[in-house]
């Protein structure tokens, strides 16, 4: 049943849909499942999508043309699960041929021909990856020659990263709790838990919420450790204007608000998901202004009082949380790279004339590419002769390559010339 739910899901990725999405909507049909089977139908789905071009080059091999994408998704995940679990090959291979007569039944001599013949070649898999390099990193080709160029030395590391699965972190909420409490609680939940340098609390592995001590109480937040800095670095004072300008889910507003008193505008151009910035206020204890708004369109949304502290957590490739939401993987294009730079570059020049001389702008994307990241505020600064960067943790900026802790992220702190 797994098999061939997880199919559906990565023949809708294949077929151009996202992976997130296509999920939610298949959890609202089967509001019954069991957590076991989410979390099954999850682990295949996803594993089968970070693997990008892993089974492919097997399925290249075997197939001239590829089929139909929910055949095509469950020969994939198929030939995963056949590499993550060879010593039950044939039972999986049964599981595919019943999956294939539930999505396409003509289709079922097919899918059972195609894995019996991937077998008996299996000896040949790995230098069938080795040889393609899209399949032996995990990426695209296009993907790694940019993260190549734009992050030196670690950009092999980094692919490696991106191809486990994350790591999951907690966020304390210290309005209500301490760090040293909420640690407590977690180790006495059983739970083994690290503390990192800005505070986030690192689980050695990921658990469901409904095992986090205090969760549904609001003293909690799931949210990843490469994403706690952004509030320490915008560092809001009592009092403050603070503007949150591409705002949902709200895990770094609901963290702003945490840290300071300050008077919140939280922006985001997505109704339902502007909605789930309220839910998650909502649990925190927190409040904010939240509004509907394209942050671009300033006419539309500033009363023109000048804000203190902006964050522009920009809309980008999400290249940093890519093993997250690995269709990423399969669905961005190169090209679509500098459609993000472009917007982004919008949003800064829109959200600057809002900012007090004197106030500090954090910029941040979850990219790993310098042209959303480095390039684009060197691009910033050389058309806005009243911004001043501002060093974050003594450098230029702040690059997160994800690793074993965190996801990809970047930072960089302009601040307006008083
Ligand atoms: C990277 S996500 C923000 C994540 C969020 N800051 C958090 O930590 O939970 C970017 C968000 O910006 C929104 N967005 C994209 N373009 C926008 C625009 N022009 N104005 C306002 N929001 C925008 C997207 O819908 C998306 O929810």
């Amino acid at each position: 049943m797994a098999l061939a739910r997880a199919a559906e899901l990565v023949g809708a990725v294949l077929g151009g849909g996202n992976l997130t999405e296509a999920f939610e909507h298949m959890l609202a049909t089967h509001p019954g499942w069991p957590d076991a089977t989410r979390g099954a139908v999850r682990d295949l789905a996803w594993s089968t999508l970070r693997d990008f071009r892993r089974s492919g080059v097997v399925l290249d091999r075997l197939l001239h043309t590829p089929p139909a994408p929910a055949i095509h998704g469950l020969l994939l995940v198929a030939l995963t699960r056949l590499r993550q679990r060879p010593e039950q090959a044939h039972t999986v291979v049964d599981q595919a041929v019943q999956a294939a007569l539930e999505l396409m039944p003509g289709l079922k001599n097919m899918v059972n021909g195609v894995l019996r013949n991937a077998l008996r070649q299996r000896d040949q898999w790995a230098a069938w990856t080795e040889a393609d390099e899209e399949a032996r990193l995990g990426f695209p080709r296009w993907w790694i020659a940019r993260l190549r160029a734009s992050a030196g030395e670690g950009w092999e590391a980094a692919l490696a990263a991106g191809n486990q699965r994350p790591p999951m972190a907690i966020r304390v909420n210290t309005r209500r709790t301490t760090i040293d409490a909420a640690l407590a609680g977690l180790e006495g939940a059983g739970l083994v838990v690290r503390r990192l340098d800005n505070d986030a609390l690192l689980l050695d592995r990921p658990v469901p919420v409904g095992r986090l001590p205090g969760f549904s109480d609001g003293l909690l937040s799931v949210q990843d450790a490469g994403a706690q800095w952004a509030a320490r670095l915008l560092a809001p004072l009592a009092g403050e204007r603070v503007l949150d300008a591409c705002a949902a889910p709200g895990g770094k507003t609901a963290h702003l608000l945490e840290c300071a008193d300050v008077e919140l505008l939280a922006l985001e151009l997505d109704s339902l998901r502007a909605q789930r910035v309220d839910s998650n206020l909502a649990r925190l204890g927190l409040t904010a202004r939240v509004q509907v708004a394209d942050c671009r369109r300033v006419e539309r949304w500033w009363d023109g009082r000048p804000f203190d502290r902006i964050l522009a957590d920009v809309p980008c490739s999400a290249s940093g949380v890519a093993r997250r939401h690995p269709d990423i993987k399969w669905l961005r294009r190169e090209t679509d790279i500098a459609q993000f730079a472009a917007q982004q570059a919008e949003i800064l020049d829109a959200l600057w004339q809002t900012l007090a001389p004197g106030g500090t702008m954090l910029y941040v994307t979850c990219s790993v590419f310098d042209e959303e990241n480095a390039g684009q505020i060197a691009r910033f600064c050389a058309l806005h002769a009243d911004a001043e960067r501002v060093p974050v943790c003594g450098e230029p900026d702040l690059k997160l390559l994800p690793n074993a802790e965190h996801d990809g992220f970047y930072y960089a702190l302009l601040r307006k010339q008083a």
